[in-house]
């Protein structure tokens, strides 16, 4: 018997719904006798919004729900932004399709300033992330930087309500909930490294799945499929996953022969910023980010990271 029906589960924030709802309307155009459901719900991640994320298990926290629902038979598939996904999956999972990538920047989103640079000694600016905190810091030591959680909209209102300066978010999470013209300034990978995987979506299955694997196929773009690959292997070489301040992104080069890949790890406090790239062959991605891994290792990586983590 053929698959007649995919039930995607997914979290219920705005930007997750229309994640999982821009999945659905590709696969029902793809596959007109198919139907796809979605099976909304909320996760961890969502419910516990006082505490910085690094501190309350990292990644893992949005999707551990999703994977629950899969096993049990309630869904079938899991739409994520792939900067939320852990970078080892638990067993009996897999992650066969990453769909093309647009926009991999973070956004410079005021009120006030019309870009980072223009912002004055002491502004208030708030971010989720401890990459971007460690870059803004690193950048301006000046700035007031502090801690900023809940979804898209909740940040949004925050800052609206004066509570913050400026605000840094992701570029593609805003173009996807029309927010994009809220956008100041697009930040450069030079001021503000990207997240591995930001910017693109991924399908989780139950492994071998076959018949659901191939109905999801025509979904997978190569070339963000080759480049993520080579951002997560240096980050799931640097460190098992979880909200780390890491960042990491890479294109391709050379006419797509080969990919360069850019990363960072430093000291949320912006006191130490390590940065290695290279290049390397488009047919071993995890190789190259490997190699990256290696020389951020080399300059104290595993130090940094473990100092983060309260494991000294
Ligand atoms: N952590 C929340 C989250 N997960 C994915 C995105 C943006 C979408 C993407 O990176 O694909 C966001 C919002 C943000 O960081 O501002």
């Amino acid at each position: 018997m053929s698959q007649q029906v995919i039930r995607i589960a997914t979290r219920k924030s705005p930007l997750a719904m229309w994640q999982a709802e821009h999945i659905q309307a590709r696969l029902e155009a793809l596959h007109p006798e198919l139907t796809v459901e979605l099976v909304p719900m909320s996760t961890q991640g969502d419910k516990i919004l006082d505490t910085p994320l690094a501190k309350i298990g990292g990644k893992g926290l949005f999707v551990k729900e999703l994977e629950l629902a899969m096993s049990e038979g309630r869904a079938d598939i899991a739409v994520h932004s792939m900067k939320d996904v852990p970078m080892v999956l638990p067993k009996g999972f897999a992650l066969p399709v990453i769909c093309e990538r647009h926009a991999p920047t973070d956004a410079f989103v005021s009120n006030k300033y019309a870009s980072f640079d223009d912002l004055p000694q002491g502004a208030i600016l708030g971010t989720s992330s401890l990459r971007r905190e460690l870059q803004a810091r690193a950048n301006r030591p000046d700035l007031d930087v502090r801690s900023l959680r809940g979804n898209i909209q909740t940040r949004m209102g925050k800052m609206d309500a004066g509570e913050y300066d400026a605000i840094l978010l992701a570029t593609s999470g805003l173009q996807r909930m029309e927010l994009d013209e809220r956008i100041r300034h697009e930040m450069t990978p030079e001021m503000s490294l990207p997240a591995v995987g930001q910017g693109a979506l991924g399908i989780e299955t139950r492994e071998g799945d076959a018949e659901i694997i191939k109905l999801l196929e025509p979904l997978k773009h190569e070339d963000t499929w080759n480049t993520v690959r080579a951002e997560r292997a240096m980050n799931c070489h640097l460190e098992g996953g979880c909200q780390v301040p890491i960042g990491g992104y890479a294109v391709l080069v050379d006419n797509g022969e080969n990919i360069h890949l850019r990363a960072l790890v430093g000291e949320p406090d912006g006191t130490v910023l390590l940065r290695a790239e290279k290049t390397g062959p488009v047919s071993d991605p995890e190789a190259l980010g490997v190699a990256v891994a290696e020389m951020l290792i080399e300059q104290g990586a595993k130090e940094i990271l473990d100092k983060v983590y309260n494991r000294t």
